[in-house]
């Protein structure tokens, strides 16, 4: 932008005059905090900020016409942009800086990091200039900043951020959503804790209803870093003290109320009239002193200023050397331009060895110190849970309850098992029965077992070889294709293994595990108690089992003579079978690890390796030696970031070494 363009010659303005004489604050404060705030707008103009680096920022806020314009002009002794709608359109970033009286004030624009020089008479001209060269000349707003940087005497030290008023009818011209998008563009500026927030409310409404309190409430819900400046006193002083005593909308760092220049009044007049008012005005003469006036203002927003930087500072010297060491790291590890295919087979050898590492401590030795937040990641303990689960499942299968028709199912096979033989004889052939009809009501759990560990084993497994591929995205696809692959090996494997397990339980009925006889003695001691139940017609029929619950007995008593034999059988199957629950999670519970073990140490090599090398292949070795572009863009911001970082870093190292020779800045 050429500096024709901003001097567009207007009537000319009333001088302005410094907002306040004597300056607002004593000049060894100003020299004091002056580096300080250099320091955070070079920060600024390096676009630190986009490196996820907050800097303290006083933010200037208001609903439309609340005056907010006003209070900058009031500040900076300068004239803004006025007019219908919206003139603020990207957030302008106001540098103002006191100078001696004998100085002549200079004022420039920095517009897409061009620097434009422009006198007082024409700096709202070439505001709007300038914010029509970033956001275009229509109505809409736009989040890339314009700086305005005021040297002169009499202004204090401060740098604010004015932010487009909130409006919320779009006028001609302006775009639909405009609310939503300035809205958006506040709460951005607003958010960060690092962010003062200067509320301008104007005296004539209720603030509870005003847009900009509530939008900074949403952020700064206790107030601590929101002050208010209560604009046009004059014109509803009517209950203004009782409204800033009352603080009904929690402004934590309090209320400065003022009166701004009107019409073409001089800004020594303005002060002199506001002065006048607060002094002489009945309704508002009461006001503490403390909180009136615009030098109050600019005192206070110097002080609050000064408080945050010395805050803030250590924080952001940290978070800089952390991104930095870490950015470092990150262009450390990005790969070489690979030139040969033995170089590129190499490379491949190397992504599969670290990611074979990875997943060996992640799913095996259940090291998780590279996740140390994301219990996803926490594999041998997902597991145990998932394990956990399944034994729930297998021990609450419905179909298997022992409560319901208590002993009728027992009584029918040993019915139909009844062979020529001594009455008190458990055949074998009935409780094999019974045992099969319960392995079978189970049977699908461990299969879907497998399917559903396998699926989680396989999220792991990908994730970890993108993880350790990401500098070659074009291998990514095919190699998450070859790792399902495999997966569903592994998981075909895994249902062979468990169909197999299902059909040697309903085989055989056996254990060495003396848990079973212990069990089985201790619930038939209850086997006298449950005949006299069934044999004395006026007991009662419900009774509790160990091992059982409580059951309803009374059916039995038509079954008198094989009740005995079924009973037993009951108690030996429920004994049994919870060896044979035990047996399905426990060979789980090896099966799995060892499967991963063979899966990360042989298969994983024998399979993604060989598939990639072996001849007439998915010519993706060769695809290797082709930098993708996504990962040289990564390479080139990487190194921008580096940049801005080390420079950021010697701005604050700069700044840090003279406080400490020159002591505390927050006083
Ligand atoms: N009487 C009086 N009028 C004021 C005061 N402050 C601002 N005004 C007037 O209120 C109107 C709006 O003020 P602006 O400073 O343009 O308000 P704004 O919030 O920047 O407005 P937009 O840019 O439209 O959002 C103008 O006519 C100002 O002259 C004050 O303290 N007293």
């Amino acid at each position: 932008m050429g500096d024709d363009r901003a001097l567009v010659r207007r009537e000319p303005q009333p001088q302005p005059l410094s907002v306040a004489h004597p300056p607002p604050l004593a000049a060894s404060y100003n020299d004091r905090i002056r580096p300080l705030l250099d320091a955070v707008d070079k920060l600024r103009n390096l676009k630190v900020m986009k490196e996820g680096i907050q800097l303290p920022t006083i933010v200037v806020v208001g609903d439309q016409s609340s005056g907010k314009s006003s209070v900058l002009e009031s500040l900076a002794g300068i004239s803004l942009p006025r007019g219908q709608g919206i003139c603020t359109r990207v957030p302008l970033i106001m540098r103002l800086q006191g100078r001696r009286q004998d100085e002549i004030p200079k004022l420039h624009l920095e517009v897409n990091g061009e620097i434009v020089h422009v006198d007082e008479d024409h700096i709202s001209d070439a505001i709007v200039t300038a914010t029509d060269v970033i956001a275009g000349s229509g109505k809409g707003i736009l989040n890339a900043p314009l700086t305005l940087v005021v040297k002169k005497d009499g202004v204090p030290d401060l740098t604010m951020v004015d932010l487009p008023g909130i409006t919320r009818v779009p006028v001609h011209g302006q775009p639909e959503n405009i609310h939503e998008k300035i809205s958006e563009m506040i709460m951005e500026y607003i958010r960060p804790e690092e962010s003062i927030i200067l509320n301008v409310v104007s005296a004539t409404v209720d603030f509870s209803t005003c847009e900009s309190i509530q939008m900074s409430q949403m952020v700064d819900k206790t107030g601590e870093r929101t002050l208010a400046v209560v604009t046009k006193a004059d014109k509803s002083p009517e209950g203004l003290q009782d409204k800033v005593t009352a603080d009904d909308v929690n402004i934590g760092l309090g209320y400065v109320c003022v009166r701004n220049r009107i019409g073409e009044e001089s800004y020594e007049k303005a002060r002199m009239e506001e002065a006048k008012l607060f002094e002489t005005h009945p309704l508002l003469r009461n006001i503490d002193k403390s909180i009136v006036g615009v030098p109050v203002l600019a005192r206070r927003l110097t002080q609050i200023q000064a408080t945050i930087m010395g805050k803030c500072l250590p924080d952001i010297v940290k978070k800089i050397n952390e991104k930095l060491n870490a950015n470092v790291a990150e262009l450390s590890r990005m790969p070489k331009n690979l030139s040969s295919v033995a170089e590129a087979v190499a490379a491949f050898m190397q992504i599969m060895g670290s990611a074979k590492e990875s997943l060996r401590k992640i799913l095996l030795r259940g090291e998780f110190d590279e996740y140390p937040d994301e219990e996803t990641m926490h594999c041998p303990a997902r597991l145990v849970g998932m394990l956990n689960r399944y034994y729930d499942e297998l021990q609450n299968c419905p179909e298997n309850d022992p409560r319901t028709d208590f002993l009728l199912e027992e009584l029918k096979v040993l019915e139909e098992a009844e062979g020529i033989g001594l009455p008190n004889f458990l055949a074998r052939t009935a409780f094999l029965t019974l045992l099969q009809r319960k392995v079978k009501a189970v049977s699908s759990k461990p299969l879907c077992f497998g399917v559903r560990a396998w699926d989680y084993i396989e999220e792991v497994v990908i994730r970890e070889l993108m993880r350790h591929s990401e500098n070659y995205p074009q291998l990514q696809s095919w190699l998450r294709r070859a790792a399902s692959n495999l997966i569903n090996k592994m998981r075909e494997k895994t249902r062979a293994r468990m169909m197999e397990t299902v059909e040697m339980e309903k085989l055989t009925g056996y254990t060495c595990n003396p848990e079973y006889l212990a069990e089985w003695n201790r619930m038939m001691t209850q086997q006298n108690l449950f005949m006299q139940v069934i044999n004395d017609e006026y007991r009662p029929t419900t009774m509790v089992l160990e091992g059982i619950g409580q059951v309803d007995v009374r059916h039995l008593r038509n079954h008198k003579q094989l009740a005995q034999q079924a009973f037993d059988l009951k108690m030996r199957m429920t004994a049994y079978w919870k060896i044979v629950l035990r047996r399905f999670v426990d060979l789980m519970a090896l099966h799995l690890p060892f499967s991963v073990h063979n899966l990360v140490n042989e298969e994983m090599e024998k399979d993604i390796v060989g598939e990639l090398i072996r001849p007439n292949g998915s010519g993706n070795i060769e695809r290797m030696l082709e930098e993708a572009p996504s990962v040289a863009g990564k390479r080139e911001k990487l190194n921008r970031s580096v940049n801005v970082l080390r420079e950021s870093a010697k701005v604050v190292a700069r700044i840090v070494d003279r406080i400490a020779m020159d002591g505390d800045y927050s006083e």
